[in-house]
């Protein structure tokens, strides 16, 4: 049994309560000023976690087996052992465990360090054998879990996003101070040609990037608490089957009979490395009694939700009319070539190939692409896994490669806070409110990343424009 631990991340304080733009005053006004701003035109277009679980039963037991597998996983080990370094590779070594904060002892465990690409995951992983008493188990899990979540918070901020949001705050300062010395100064210093359109270029790009982090935000939010999977199909195609085979655990009744899931039932999932909602539902048909078709109607609902469809056929049966209509219906929609809605990804599983003759031609050869997998022989199984892995690090998106995720609402909120006031500069022709706008888009990031009051603005005037001197 698995138990998940990825989900949280942490929720780091800093950069709360940064200094704002309240204590900025208003420019000095010179008398209406005629407005000589062009409209920017039309918007442009919007252009390794390290996972640990407990692999032993849950329960009492003896000895029971944590593992971590992940670019992390020698912090990890190295951080709760004692002493601090890294045992040999693939040899077993006797240490203390201890809580990496509070230095609180947990165990004596045997500890085995699997340096990546020689591991049964491929990354770098850690084996923790520690005694099997719940107390030592939820302990050594708890350690772990914390020490990721500090390291997360340590990429949040500091890190990588730290780092950008720096950036965007320097440039969204500078456009300010630019506008601000421009209906200041503008008339009396002769202030360089072209300053508003430098301002009005660097918010456009602002304007991009912001726009493309708000949207890897959604994936950010599904790695925290689990993309939605959706298993679906028409009876009897072994969508249970696949279900408890994925999840390693019987979550679903599997029988011979069709119709014989008949509510969607969920189960938190380790998918190939990546947190998932997985639902098992009805199989998808019309013509059936009261109780089946209010078992559809969820089916149909919990699909609309679902971040990725694991569409399910009987490989063996994809003539019949239950297979056709849902190939119709969920797996080519009508208007095929557009994106799917929200983004929605899809992978198309035809099961039962054991029942296809063996090493004979592509059952059907003009479907979308489609893996042929068994459930019953486990064939098809890797490469299912592949695939799902692949898919999974485009809706959570990757945290060991990608960009950094803004995971946290707080800073979602003040981003999207940011971009609005963006978009009110641009529309508005008036000098006046466009720098007012500014200055809400600053107070936004400024709760993220503090800095950005009057003297930062101040100090960019005098530096970039020969005024005052
Ligand atoms: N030969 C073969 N039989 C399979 C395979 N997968 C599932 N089955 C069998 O197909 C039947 C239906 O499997 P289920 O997993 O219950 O199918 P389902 O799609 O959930 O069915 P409903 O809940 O009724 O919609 C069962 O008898 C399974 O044992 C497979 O890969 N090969
Ligand atoms: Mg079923």
């Amino acid at each position: 049994m698995m138990i998940e631990n990825r989900g949280a991340l942490y929720q780091s304080r800093r950069g709360v309560g940064g200094a704002s733009c309240q204590d900025w005053k208003p420019p000095r006004q010179r008398g209406p000023r005629s407005c000589t701003r062009q409209g920017s035109g039309a918007p442009a277009p919007g252009s390794g976690a390290t996972i640990f679980a407990l692999s032993s039963g849950q329960g009492r037991c003896g000895i029971a087996v944590i593992r971590t597998s992940g670019p992390s996983s020698g912090h990890a080990l190295r951080s709760l052992t004692a002493p601090r370094d890294l045992p040999p590779a693939r040899s077993a070594c006797l240490r203390l465990l201890s809580h990496p904060r509070s230095g609180e002892p947990l165990d004596h465990a045997l500890v085995l360090w699997f340096p990546g690409p020689q591991s049964f995951t491929g990354e770098d992983c850690a084996e923790f054998h520690v005694h099997g008493g719940p107390a030592v188990v939820s302990g050594v899990l708890q350690a772990l879990e914390t020490e990721a979540q500090r390291r997360q918070a340590l990429r949040q901020l500091d890190g990588e996003l730290g780092h950008l949001c720096h950036g965007w705050a320097k440039t969204l300062t500078k456009a300010l101070a630019h506008v601000e010395a421009y209906i200041d100064f503008g008339e009396d210093d002769n202030l360089e040609e072209g300053v508003l359109e430098q301002a009005d270029s660097q918010v456009r790009e602002l304007e991009l990037a912001l726009s493309a982090h708000l949207r890897d935000a959604r994936r950010g939010q599904r790695l925290r608490s689990g993309a939605h999977v959706v298993v679906a199909g028409p009876p009897n195609a072994g969508k249970s089957s696949l279900v408890n085979l994925l999840s390693r655990k019987p979550v679903s009744i599997v029988s011979p009979e069709p119709g014989t899931t008949r509510d969607v039932l969920e189960t938190p999932v380790d998918l190939a490395g990546f947190p998932a909602l997985l639902s098992d539902t009805a199989g998808l048909r019309e013509g059936v009694g009261p109780v089946e078709q209010e078992g559809v109607r969820r089916a149909r609902e919990r699909l609309e939700q679902a971040d990725l469809i694991l569409a399910v056929l009987d490989a063996s049966d994809l003539a019949s009319p239950s297979s056709c209509n849902f190939l119709d219906t969920v797996v080519v929609r009508p208007g095929a070539g557009s994106p799917r809605e929200n983004s929605q990804r899809l992978l198309l599983v035809l099961n039962k190939s054991d029942l296809l003759p063996r090493g004979g031609p592509d059952p059907r050869p003009d479907l979308p692409p489609h893996l042929l997998l068994s459930c019953l022989t486990g064939e098809g199984l890797n490469g299912l896994l592949e695939a799902l892995r692949k898919e999974l690090a485009e809706v959570c998106g990757d945290p060991s490669t990608g960009p950094p995720l803004l995971t946290r609402v707080r800073h979602q909120h003040h981003l999207q806070g940011c971009l609005d006031a963006l978009g009110h500069y641009k529309q508005t022709k008036d000098l006046a409110l466009a720098a007012e706008a500014l200055r809400l888009a600053r107070g936004h990031l400024g709760r993220i990343t503090g800095g950005g009051g009057t003297e930062e603005v101040l100090d960019i005037i005098f530096r970039d424009f020969c005024v005052g001197k």
